[in-house]
């Protein structure tokens, strides 16, 4: 993808399968809402191929657009709206909608059915975000950045109302974020853009055994801490916990982290290492 003279994207190459929650992350500036701007249809891209539920979201129309789901800050517009006339409202413009009420229900707004958007509290607001995305029954969710500004518990609600999506719903999910333990939570799949090229593709645990293999492995024993990096973490923790001696105290096992996977992949794109 290129704007102007400066190409932003570079051979950006995945697929999402149905049923999937895919985390895009990456560095300010990597290419992440321009990739799925493109995919939502919102942004022409120069050069490439896409194909989003089978169409070129350049040339998708109404009904295909009807398929997804894009979650806006849109609430601002509405203040005056009670929740449940928005959604009811606004579910009349797709073919087969959400009822508004198990709607309500599955977002967690059951109780503020009547209430004005206006008066809604900040977490609430982002769950009528996501309501207003999903109202159309769509099958593939674009979320960016869902719960920038959450308190824990808002973030909470929100990754179980995400769980609920996918499994009760088979919603497929693409969502960027630059927190790394919602992507580690929520995703089945996570890519890591920078510099617009995609630098890693797999599960958080497939990604943290392609930079480093090793666990860590603390322990105390006789009042003393002790630190070992090990590749086989079952064989020296059962060597350890048989020795002779003291017994061993505090065990801990430490995997490489996602924030060290990511740190490593993107320092590597960045320093321009193959
Ligand atoms: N309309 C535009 N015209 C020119 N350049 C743009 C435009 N939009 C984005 N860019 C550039 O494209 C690159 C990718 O931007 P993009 O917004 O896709 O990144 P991002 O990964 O979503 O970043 P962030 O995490 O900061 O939201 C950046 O270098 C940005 O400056």
């Amino acid at each position: 993808m290129r704007y102007g003279t400066k190409d932003v994207l570079h051979g950006v190459d995945f697929d999402v399968r149905v049923g999937e929650l895919v985390a895009l992350l990456g560095p300010n500036g990597a290419g992440k809402s321009t990739t799925i701007e493109i995919l939502e249809g919102f942004r022409t891209r120069s050069d490439g191929e896409v194909a989003v539920l089978g169409v070129d979201p350049a040339h998708g129309d109404e009904r295909w657009r009807a398929g997804l789901g894009v979650v806006l800050q849109s609430w601002r517009d509405h203040s005056k709206w009670k929740v449940r006339e928005l959604l009811g409202h606004l579910g009349r413009y797709y073919p087969e909608p959400f009822d508004v009420d198990e709607l309500l229900v599955l977002v967690g707004l059951a109780e503020q059915a009547n209430q004005r958007v206006g008066t809604l509290s900040g977490g609430q607001r982002r769950r009528l975000d996501v309501a207003i995305g999903i109202v159309g029954r769509p099958r593939l969710l674009f979320l960016d950045e869902p719960t920038a500004g959450f308190d824990p518990q808002a973030r909470r609600e929100f990754h179980e109302l995400v769980h609920r999506l996918v499994d009760v719903e088979r919603t497929t999910v693409l969502l960027t974020t630059h927190d790394l333990a919602e992507a580690e939570k929520l995703a089945d799949r996570i890519l890591i853009l920078a510099e617009g090229r995609i630098v890693a593709d797999g599960s958080a645990d497939e990604l943290a055994r392609a930079v480093a293999g090793k666990a860590e492995i603390r322990w105390t024993r006789d009042g003393e801490r002790f630190v070992h990096t090990a590749d086989e973490v079952e064989d020296f923790v059962r060597g350890l916990l048989t020795e002779p001696g003291e017994p061993v105290r505090d065990l801990e096992v430490r995997r490489t982290s996602l924030e060290d996977t990511y740190m490593a992949m993107v320092h590597k794109q960045e320093a321009g290492e193959p």
